[in-house]
């Protein structure tokens, strides 16, 4: 089926109270769909997503509304605003095809080091490049400042040049995006198309409240049998996998939200479940651990065009703030939602709108630092799955962290040099 006309979506209000599933996956974004559609060719696939449709407001998503998107701070935003304990303003998906329906859309493989560490199988992973590709990666044109960088980096020493590729590898490259030619934005939602509609159904607004353990004979190891999850009129639902051995509950609802449904289902570090009176089913300490993320720091290239400087200064200074707090531990955060909410009650639309449709004369060269050592913790506020839990990232803790960020502005300073010139 093609989008947005597929039959096997559905809200889950329309939900059974009790179904049975061979997998059921707990998140419907950018991991959860392709999964979901590759599943479904062999097996009974249930998919359970917190959000909504990201093509229920067409255009929504394209490119020209990139920001509105991003900064809507409404109950049904598709980007959930949160702030870290760092201080620092985050989002997290709410939306079927989940991080995809609003991030840059920059489109890369993964660095062949770390397929190999992660143990799969290369061939696959290429076919699945390719599955990918097929249906939601394009070639982007190049605007005439971003030739400019693209030399001020070879300028800057970011060598070699790799022309354009969609390998992970070092030095300056052109990459792709999932933006076609008409700024229309693809997402993971799309990569459903190639699901069995026979075997598969989706539901929205779906938000599962707990994973449902039993334990098989006294002493093993606790099994997953189903989950319980809750429509958007509060009513509960329970789905169970089927007595098929390959019967699989697979947790694809992103960094913040796997790990804390994994301890509101009791699996987790005891100190924190036993006090919000969650029931320990496995006390797994390691759960919240090693969270990790790569902070947003650039240099923003003015344009003589106003309305195009005065939005790119607003996403520079944004940045700024940002990166103060994560370097200083300063909370400069609410400034981020002044000067977001200011943009937004001087600017329209059309205007935010047609300045990303316009062929830029400026834009915004991001530096960050890949593979960030510092890393921080998660821990539930509440019982509440709808809550963002406490999340510290303790960005630039390692000074090896620090000092390529230092690296890496000073690099794009350099190229932005090129560009003004
Ligand atoms: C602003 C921004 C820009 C980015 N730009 C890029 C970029 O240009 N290129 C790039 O490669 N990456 C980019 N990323 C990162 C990328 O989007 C994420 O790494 C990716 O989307 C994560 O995929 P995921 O499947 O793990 O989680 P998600 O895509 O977040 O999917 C998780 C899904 O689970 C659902 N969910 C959560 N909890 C529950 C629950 N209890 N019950 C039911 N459903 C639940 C959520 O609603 C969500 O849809 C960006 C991220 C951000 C925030």
């Amino acid at each position: 089926e093609t989008v947005p006309n597929y039959s096997f979506v559905h809200e889950s209000t329309t939900a059974p109270p009790v179904s049975y599933h061979d997998y059921i996956v707990v998140g419907g974004g950018t991991a959860g769909c392709p999964l979901a559609a590759t599943l479904s060719e062999t097996a009974n696939v249930l998919v359970l997503e917190r959000g909504g449709s990201p093509y229920r407001k067409p255009g929504k998503t394209d490119k020209g509304n990139f920001l509105l998107t991003l900064l809507d701070p409404s109950p049904d935003s598709y980007a959930q605003i949160f702030i870290t304990e760092d201080g620092v303003y985050n989002h997290r998906a709410r939306v079927l095809g989940g991080g995809t329906v609003f991030n840059a859309g920059f489109y890369s493989h993964a660095e062949t080091e770390f397929v190999k560490e992660s143990g799969l199988d290369e061939a696959l992973v290429n076919d699945a490049y390719q599955w990918v590709e097929n249906k939601v990666v394009f070639k982007a044109p190049l605007l005439q400042w971003q030739t400019a960088v693209r030399d001020g980096l070879l300028e800057a020493g970011v060598l070699p040049y790799n022309g354009f590729t969609n390998e992970h590898i070092n030095g300056t490259k052109i990459g792709s995006t999932i933006f076609d030619m008409n700024d229309h934005r693809h997402s993971a939602a799309d990569l459903l198309e190639y699901a069995d509609p026979k075997n598969i159904i989706v539901y929205l607004h779906a938000t599962v409240t707990k994973i449902l353990f039993t334990t098989q004979t006294v002493g093993s190891r606790p099994r997953a049998i189903g989950v319980i999850y809750e429509d958007a009129m509060g009513e509960k639902h329970t789905a169970y996998l089927t007595n098929d051995s390959k019967s699989e509950i697979i947790v694809s609802a992103g960094a913040i939200g796997s790990s804390q449904l994994l301890m509101l289902s009791g699996i987790g570090p005891r100190s924190q479940l036993e006090p919000l009176g969650i029931k320990v089913v496995i006390d797994q300490p390691m759960v919240g651990r090693g969270m990790a993320d790569n902070t947003l720091n650039g240099v923003f290239i003015p344009s003589p065009n106003p309305v195009e400087l005065s939005l790119l200064s607003t996403v520079g200074i944004s940045l700024l703030v940002n990166y103060i707090e994560a370097g200083s531990g300063l909370n400069l955060a609410p400034s981020f939602g002044w000067i977001s909410k200011f943009l937004l009650s001087i600017l329209d639309q059309t205007t935010i709108g047609s300045f990303f449709d316009t062929r830029l004369n400026g834009g915004i060269i991001l530096q960050k630092v890949a593979r960030p050592l510092s890393t921080g913790h998660l821990k539930l506020r509440s019982t509440d799955p709808n809550e963002t839990p406490k999340v510290r990232f303790n960005y630039f803790q390692e000074p090896e962290d620090l000092r390529n960020c230092v690296q890496g502005m000073k690099t794009i300073i350099v190229a932005r040099k090129r560009v003004k010139e």
